[in-house]
């Protein structure tokens, strides 16, 4: 069974889920090419706004899936995989409709570099947010770090990704990652946010992404986010990386 769905709402809603709840929605080869899948399926025209969210009540997506990607050990393997990934995630920043990340549960790492490459963030009230990559001994590494270099005050970014602090829904939203928090329901909560978005037309929604994509791209974005994926491959090869993968692999 694939560890996703792809499910197509009326009213021009396409929902990506990550189906791993066992393994706290993390993100392995096969989700990534669910992501393809979706960003494709999501270019068609009567597609109008792309949802991705994770299985169950504990996570959104816990980031890589640390039991398979502890076997890169070198540079190029962990370049091979960041790359990989962080093509996806550029497809899906430059993605010319609405998308929102409904973040059901936690994100760590990997998981808030796919939600920061949505135009927004809806959250549970209760739920731990963290950009823990530092305390891995690496940097993000699938153009997360630069994507939110973008969408938020650049000190605001930089404090985030170097305190690799886990931080509250409530507080990230304060810092303006965070668009929208909800409890209950999350499909209700999510209808709820894009109601005034699903009222305007596709092709008014295709303008306006269109002119952030421009901005992005003239800001060069793909160059910095392969600079960051070159870095974070240089960084994963160190002891102090494998050790504190190790460190999780081995804690029980
Ligand atoms: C690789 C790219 C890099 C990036 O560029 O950003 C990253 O994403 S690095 C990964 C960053 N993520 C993490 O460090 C999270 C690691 N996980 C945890 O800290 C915890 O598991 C949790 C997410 C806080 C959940 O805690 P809890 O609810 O107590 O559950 P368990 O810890 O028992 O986990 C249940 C189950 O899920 C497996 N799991 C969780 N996260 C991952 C993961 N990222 N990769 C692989 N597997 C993960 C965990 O091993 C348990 O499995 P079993 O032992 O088989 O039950």
């Amino acid at each position: 069974m694939k560890p996703y769905t792809i499910e197509e709402h009326e009213n021009g809603l396409l929902i990506f889920t990550i189906t791993r709840e066992s393994k706290r929605n993390s993100i392995n080869y096969e989700v990534m090419d669910g992501l393809v899948e979706a960003i494709e399926l999501a270019k068609l025209p009567h597609v109008k706004i792309l949802i991705i969210t994770g299985e169950g009540e504990k996570a959104f997506c816990s980031g890589g899936d640390l039991s398979v990607f502890h076997e890169l050990k070198t540079e190029e393997q962990a370049y091979t995989m960041l790359s990989r990934m962080s093509k996806i995630l550029y497809e899906l920043l430059m993605l010319p409709k609405p998308t929102v990340a409904l973040m059901n549960g936690m994100a760590l790492g990997g998981g808030c570099e796919l939600a920061t490459a949505c135009d927004f963030r809806i959250a549970r009230k209760d739920i731990k947010v963290g950009f823990v990559q530092g305390k891995l001994a690496i940097t993000t590494g699938w153009g997360g770090g630069t994507i939110l270099l973008e969408k938020l005050p650049s000190s605001t970014a930089l404090e985030i990704l170097m305190e690799s602090s886990i931080y509250t829904a409530e507080e990230l939203q304060n810092l303006g990652f965070i668009h929208y928090i909800y409890e209950g329901d999350p499909l209700y909560a999510m209808l709820t946010f894009i109601k005034n978005k699903q009222m305007i037309e596709g092709s008014v929604l295709r303008a306006y992404k269109e002119i952030a994509v421009r901005k992005w791209n003239q800001s060069n974005i793909r160059e910095r986010i392969e600079t960051e994926v070159r870095k974070c491959s240089i960084l994963w090869e160190s002891e102090a990386h494998h050790k504190q993968v190790d460190l999780f692999i081995n804690r029980k």
